[in-house]
This record gives C-alpha cells, structure tokens and sequence, in this order.
C-alpha cells in the first residue's frame, strides 16, 4: 500500500491552524490567545469523505517563506520539502483570520504562488460576522483562483466542505498574476482583494478600532497599562485578605487537633512543625495566587495582552531588545522556565539570549508568597490616600523593581557581553473579545492546581529534609535545638556570608531550600520558628507574620524583599537554561550576576534603611 497523502495546514500566527488541526484530527494540543505557541510540529490522521485516510502536519505560524524566526524557518523548509527526514506536503491548506483578511493574505499569496495543490480555509467567520464583517467567499476565490471553504475551526463549521476541497484540490492550480510579485506588491494585492471580498463593516468593528485609538494612544496606553496594573497588585491584597485569613485559620484548628489527638513525640512534631507550619504557611498564599492569574487570565483572554506587548515593543527597542522578547517575558511572571521556552521564536541568537538571561528577573509567582508573608508582617495595612493601600503599593514597587532591573541588565548586556542590535517586530493585534467565564475558570483552576501540587511534592519534601535537618542531632538539656541543628550549623557558616547585609542565621537558613522552589523560603522560615518554638508554649501559638516581627527589624525584612527580587533562581531555571542554551557557560553567568545583585541590592537596601532610621 501506498502512503498516505501529507496534508499540511499553514498560515498566520493565530489563524486558527491548532483549532482546526485538533477539529479534524481530535488530537489534543494547548491553544493560547497570542501568536507564538505552536513551536514544535504536530500530526495527525483523518479520513477524507472519500474514504482516502491522510497524514495531516499543523505548522508553526508564519509570515513568510523568508524566515525571520526558528519556527518561520521550520514551516518553510517543510512547505518546500527541504526538511530532513519530511517528504513535502502533497496539499497545503492556507488558514486565514476571517476578521484579519488583509494581513492574512499577504502570506497566503506566497504559499498559493508555489504552484502546489492548494485550499484556502477562511477561518473564524464567526467573529468576522460577529464583527459586521460580511465577506464574499466567492469573490475571495476568483482573485486567488482555487477554492475558499469558510470555517469555524472552534464550532467544528465547515469542516467536512474543507475535507471535500482537499481531496479535490490534487486538480487545482494557482491563477494568473500571483507568481513573482515583491512583498510590497504582495500587500498592495492583498488590500485590492480584502477590499472586494468584504461587503460591509459594522459598528463593532468600528468600536474596536477607537477602542485601540485610546489603548494604543502613544502616552495614554502606558498610563492605562500602568493603572491597570496598579489595581492588580491592590487586588491581591485587598480581595485576598479574608481568604487568606480563613485558610490561616483552618491551618492553625488542624495544628491543634493533631496536638489533640497524637501523644507529643518526634512525629507529632513532623506533622505539626514540618508539615503544617512549613506547608501550611504556603498553602495559605492560594487565594493571592488565584487573583493574580485571574488578572493575566483576563488581560490575555480580552485580546488586551497584545496591546501591551505593543505598548511595551518601543520600551524594549530602548534597551536593545525586540518586541519578541515581550511575550516570554510576560510568561515569566508566571514561571521563568515557560518564559524561557518560549524565547524559541526569537529570531536573533543574541537578543535570544538576552531574553534568557533576564527572564528570571520578572516576578514569578513562586516569589508571591515571600513578598506576601513579609508585607504583610512588616508594612502596615493602611491606606496612603484616596483608598490606595500601601501593601499592595509595596508589591506593586516590587514587580517594577524586577522590570527596571531586567531593562538594566539588558541595556548592559546589549552594550557587552550580547552585543547587537534590535531586530524589528511584527505582530498581530488579535479582536478583543469578552472573556468566557468557562475559560477563565479553568485557566484559574489549573493554576490553582499546580500551585498545591507544588506544595504538595516539592515543597513538603523540602520543608520535611529540613525539619529533620533542624532536629538533629538533639539539644541536650540547656541548649537550644536549631544552635545545634546540623541546619543551625550550615546556617551559622553561611551567616557570616551575610551578615554585612543584615541577615540573621534565620534568614539564611531559608536561602539554601529556596533554591529548590522559592515559596520553601516562606517554609523554611515557618518550620525553623516552629521548632525553634518548641519549649515555649507562647512562642508556639504565634503565627508566622508575628514571629517575623518579633525577631526581624525593618531594615532586614526590607533586605530580605530586595534579595528576593533579584535571588538567583530555582534550580530548575538553571537546568532548563542550561537546556536552552547548551551547555553550563550561560547559566552559570546567570546565577553569578544574580548573586552579585541580590547581594549588593540586599545590602543597600539594609544599610540605607538603617540609616534612615527605619
Ligand atoms: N471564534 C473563533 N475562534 C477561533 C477559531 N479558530 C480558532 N480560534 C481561536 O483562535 C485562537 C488561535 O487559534 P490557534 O489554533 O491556536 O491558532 P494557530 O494558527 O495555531 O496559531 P499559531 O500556532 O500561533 O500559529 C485560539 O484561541 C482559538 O480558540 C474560529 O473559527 N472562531
Ligand atoms: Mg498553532
């Protein structure tokens, strides 16, 4: 038998290629709202309703066979056939955004123009309707001469008509006049056939762009941004707090009914100090965790984080980086290690690595918890006026302290060690779009989910090493358990390391386990009290927030705060750095220049806080 026919789907980034690819072949694949996620290739079977069973490849978004990225130059080789160990595609299948026609068919004219056997899939008519866009598919197909199936990749519309097509598309040839054309030419005939495609244009459509006159407004878009932002960081404060109290709450009733219950030994003490104060006083940053990625949930879902990653493209281009850059960068705020996989789309090696390297800098989520327990111990819960809270002012000053460090450092390495210049960028703005309530729930539901399957693995394994740690060898009679803990002891070493910054042996004891996951460093802190606690029963009863005010100054837990902006990251960062840009060189610098401004961040910020008397 002969092998089956290779069908491959191509476009622009964000067509709708992965809907339709999973639509046809049931495979399952994330589909995020912003271009850049198909990295790697995707294939699948179907059957045609001729009964021909095919092989059917979902490329990589592209803007042209001229690649300007590692995926743009996985999609042209694959269309040309030139990809080791791929035999050429036998039907392409041209993807367009019905509501972005223009743009769309710059790139489909080019595909069309080699001549292969070719459908054009005019997808996302729903929004192109919804919109008030009325398109004539009819006319479309007269001025690309093959055939236009209109679709609804999410709503499974038009798919059997698009099978059909492809099995018949074997007959079809490209019409006169596409061949040979420039881009310029190219651009100058995709605005000619939009314009005799589309039959009319509604309100929407002309709301949305007035919308984007404001949100893109040269100085009022930052302004926007920047308020948004700012309600953001308010929220996860203001909104979090009798969540948070109430989980904190629930901690403390098991604590007591475990007491209740088990007979004082080693192992209630692992349940109680390990488990519950060091795990506990993670679990209970949930709801920040939640309302954080509610806001970056809407932001993406609503179409407005493009229009950011717009805003912020000349910000870069100021310090020697791309717009490109932007989207990994955003990730990073979740995880850095998401972050820096997606640097895969960025075209230049050395902007690339740029992007790398500063990626850690953005606030991951991992790092909330340690902002959270320290603001909330140390700056008091009152208003700076008109109803803006200073907690969530302090946390707001720490993510853009996190920015303005990552533009620095780029500004540097751009001048030294990645020295470049920035390359151009171009992306597409997609529709805004009201968030689906089901879709926020779910996004918010797995973030949720890995946040407790991170306190659940890595950072109760971590806490309860270290617990042990703290309690051996046992103090004798007189002495107190953490001084000689074989923790106390690596504590009190490394506590000569930073005392001149400010930092206790308590401290320092939570610098080592938070490298495995930055939230233990909130863990570590809470089990080291809880032991450290033991034989004193009011001590005992103390919440962590209280503990940390009784034995830390001002001036250290401000330290503290500016080190773990700046603190070197988790070892998985390292790892998938060193993945990322194969080999130890890269991650090592990393790690060094991190230490070296977490270091001198930390002690500035302790000695300037001492001198002014705080
Ligand atoms: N309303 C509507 N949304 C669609 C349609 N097709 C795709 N989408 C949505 O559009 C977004 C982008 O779709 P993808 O399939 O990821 O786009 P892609 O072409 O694979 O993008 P890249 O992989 O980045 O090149 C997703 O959120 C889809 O759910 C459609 O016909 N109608
Ligand atoms: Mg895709």
């Amino acid at each position: 038998m002969s092998k089956p026919r290779k069908i491959a789907l191509v476009g622009n980034p964000n067509a709708g290629k992965s809907a339709l690819f999973n639509a046809l072949t049931g495979a399952r694949q994330k589909i995020a709202n912003y271009p850049g996620v198909t990295v790697e290739r995707k294939s699948g079977r179907l059957v045609l309703p001729s009964g021909e069973p095919v092989e059917m490849t979902d490329l990589p978004g592209s803007y042209s066979l001229d690649p300007t990225s590692p995926d743009e130059a996985v999609t042209a080789k694959v269309i040309r056939g030139e990809f080791v160990g791929e035999s050429a595609p036998d039907v392409l299948v041209v993807v367009l955004d019905a509501s972005n026609l223009e743009q769309h068919l710059v790139f489909a004219q080019e595909i069309i123009a080699l001549g292969k056997p070719t459908v054009v899939a005019l997808n996302m008519v729903d929004l192109a309707e919804r919109d008030g866009l009325v398109i004539d598919p009819m006319a479309l197909e007269q001025a690309l001469g093959i055939k236009v199936v209109p679709t609804v990749a999410v709503r499974r519309r038009g798919l059997t008509e698009l099978a059909e097509a492809v099995a018949a598309a074997e007959m079809r040839h490209p019409g006169p006049g596409l061949t040979d054309l420039t881009m310029t030419e190219r651009r100058v005939a995709a605005h000619a056939m939009a314009d005799a495609a589309i039959l009319s244009e509604s309100k929407r459509h002309r709301l949305h762009a007035r919308l984007d006159r404001v949100l893109l407004h040269p100085w009022m878009g930052p302004i926007i941004l920047f308020a948004f932002l700012f309600v953001m960081f308010q929220a996860v404060f203001a909104w979090a707090t009798p969540f948070a109290d109430a989980l904190e709450a629930g901690v403390a009733l098991l604590t007591d009914g475990v007491k209740g219950i088990v007979p004082p030994s080693l192992a209630r003490d692992l349940l109680t100090e390990g488990v519950l104060a060091g795990v506990g006083s993670v679990v209970v940053f949930l709801p920040q965790i939640v309302i954080l990625f509610f806001f970056i949930l809407v932001m993406e879902a609503s179409g407005y984080m493009a229009r950011a990653a717009f805003l912020m493209d000349r910000m870069m281009a100021g310090v020697g980086l791309s717009g490109r850059s932007f989207i990994p960068l955003l990730s990073s705020f979740a995880c850095a290690i998401p972050g820096i996989m997606a640097t895969r789309s960025i075209t230049d090696p050395k902007d690339r690595l740029t992007t790398i390297l500063i990626a850690p800098l953005m606030t991951c989520s991992a790092r909330l918890p340690v902002y959270a327990v320290i603001i909330a111990a140390f700056i008091p819960q009152r208003s700076v006026g008109g109803g803006i809270g200073l907690q969530g002012l302090v946390l707001f000053a720490l993510y853009v302290a996190g920015i303005v460090g990552a533009m620095a450092v780029a500004l540097v390495l751009r001048r030294s060690v990645t020295k470049g210049a920035a390359s151009g960028f171009i992306m597409e703005l997609p529709k805004y779009q009201l968030p689906a309530a089901k879709d926020l729930l779910i996004g918010l539901w797995q973030r949720a989910w890995i946040f407790l399957r991170r306190a659940g693995t890595i950072i109760f394994m971590v806490t309860v090493v270290l617990w042990l740690l703290l309690n051996f060898p046992r103090a004798g009679r007189g002495e107190n358990q953490v001084d000689v803990s074989i923790a106390g002891r690596i504590a009190s070493g490394l506590s000569v390391v930073v005392e001149p910054i400010g930092f206790n042996r308590d401290m320092a004891l939570a610098l080592i386990p938070a490298m495995a996951a930055r939230e233990v460093a909130v863990s570590s802190l809470a089990t080291t009290y809880a032991v450290a606690a033991t034989d004193d029963e009011n001590a005992q009863a103390m919440a962590l927030g209280d503990q940390l005010k009784a034995k830390w100054t001002l001036p250290m837990a401000l330290a503290f705060l500016a080190w773990f902006v700046f603190a070197p990251q988790c070892m998985s960062t390292i790892a998938v750095t060193r993945r990322e840009t194969n080999g130890w060189k890269w991650p090592l610098f990393m790690m060094g220049y991190l230490f070296g401004l977490a270091y001198i961040a930390a002690g500035a910020t302790y000695w300037i806080a001492v001198e002014a008397g705080l």
